[in-house]
């Protein structure tokens, strides 16, 4: 590479509001997310090419409520070998914002061995809306992943100005454009104008794992099953009988169940059948009780992650309840 060359990011766009389009300027929850290409993304802002050498490839465009296994697996794997290359600094994914903590957090452990910064970044304006924020949040993802000071903090999630740890962040509002946070643990830092500011040094959250996903093109199937007062175990049997390999609940508080339903998990966990408990709550520890696995810090989205790339490595109940850290 030349002295003066700029660093190699590559923007992979999936869909989501960022590409969203609509009739009407002031229409931010009608309109059709997953309409603009990346080339279009990209030709929006032409500040991108004094920040980096920018190449672009679509991997979808759809909402990110269509974002299914088979596309993560196949971005995670795109993801790792354009990492690879040398002239790479980092990759920036364009994502819708419904899912995007499940894609930043499967990227996560899945694409963080090169120590290259990899960010996902979505919108809450579509792109034809007035004061649309997907524009500057690219720039903003492009400088991060073109940044040197982004290096081995694992995946990171861009948006409204902050850089979030792709490990915690979560989407807390529907519609706000300050929506993805991290009750507890924080931002890893933010954006001055394009450039960016860390708080810490690079550090990895307690208990992160790395998955190597390279030739996988499934994984087994968990589901999510909410609790709430009087709920029985109808569901949980369902998504057992439907195929599912392993089942996350959403658990009341820490990780609780009706009695009846804690009963059923005490069994299934006795015959090695992992039901991992989450919490409903939004914050806190799920933590290690007799019936099933706590899901650690992890929500059930995430832990529905986690516990897909750790059955496809054949991980008993014993190894699960170490990775969960719960
Ligand atoms: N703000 C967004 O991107 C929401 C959109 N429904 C999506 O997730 O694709």
């Amino acid at each position: 590479q030349a002295q003066d060359a700029k660093p190699g990011v590559s923007i992979y766009a999936t869909g989501g509001t960022i590409a969203g389009a609509s009739k009407s300027s002031t229409d931010t929850t009608t309109y059709k997310a997953g309409s603009i290409g990346v080339q279009a993304l990209i030709d929006a802002v032409p500040e991108l090419s004094s920040v980096a050498t920018i190449t672009g490839e679509q991997i979808a465009n759809v909402p990110s409520n269509d974002i299914t296994t088979s596309l993560l697996l196949k971005l995670s794997q795109t993801i790792n070998r354009q990492l690879a290359q040398p002239g790479t600094n980092g990759v920036v994914v364009t994502h819708g914002t419904d899912t995007l903590e499940e894609t930043a957090f499967f990227l996560d452990l899945t694409t963080s061995g090169s120590g290259k910064p990899v960010v996902i970044v979505g919108a809450m304006r579509p792109a034809t809306a007035i004061s649309a924020d997907g524009p500057f949040n690219l720039l903003q993802a492009v400088s991060l992943a073109a940044s040197n000071s982004a290096k081995n903090r694992g995946a990171m999630v861009v948006m409204n100005d902050r850089i979030g740890s792709a490990f915690y962040n979560t989407k807390t509002n529907t519609t706000a454009m300050d929506t993805f946070r991290s009750v507890e643990q924080g931002y890893l830092g933010m954006f001055i104008g394009t450039q960016p500011s860390f708080y810490y040094s690079p550090a990895l959250p307690t208990g992160k794992l790395a998955f190597d996903v390279s030739g996988i093109t499934s994984l087994p199937k968990v589901s999510i099953v909410y609790m709430h007062e009087d709920q029985d175990n109808e569901q949980l049997d369902a998504a057992i009988r439907a195929g599912a390999k392993g089942v996350v609940i959403v658990g009341n508080g820490n990780g609780s169940t009706p009695t009846i339903v804690k009963n059923r998990i005490e069994e299934l966990t006795k015959q090695g059948y992992p039901v991992v408990r989450a919490s409903r709550t939004g914050s806190g520890f799920s933590t290690k009780k007799i019936e099933g696995i706590g899901s650690g810090t992890l929500n059930a989205q995430k832990s529905r992650i986690l516990l897909m790339l750790a059955l496809s490595q054949g991980a008993d109940i014993q190894l699960l309840r170490s990775y969960f850290n719960g």
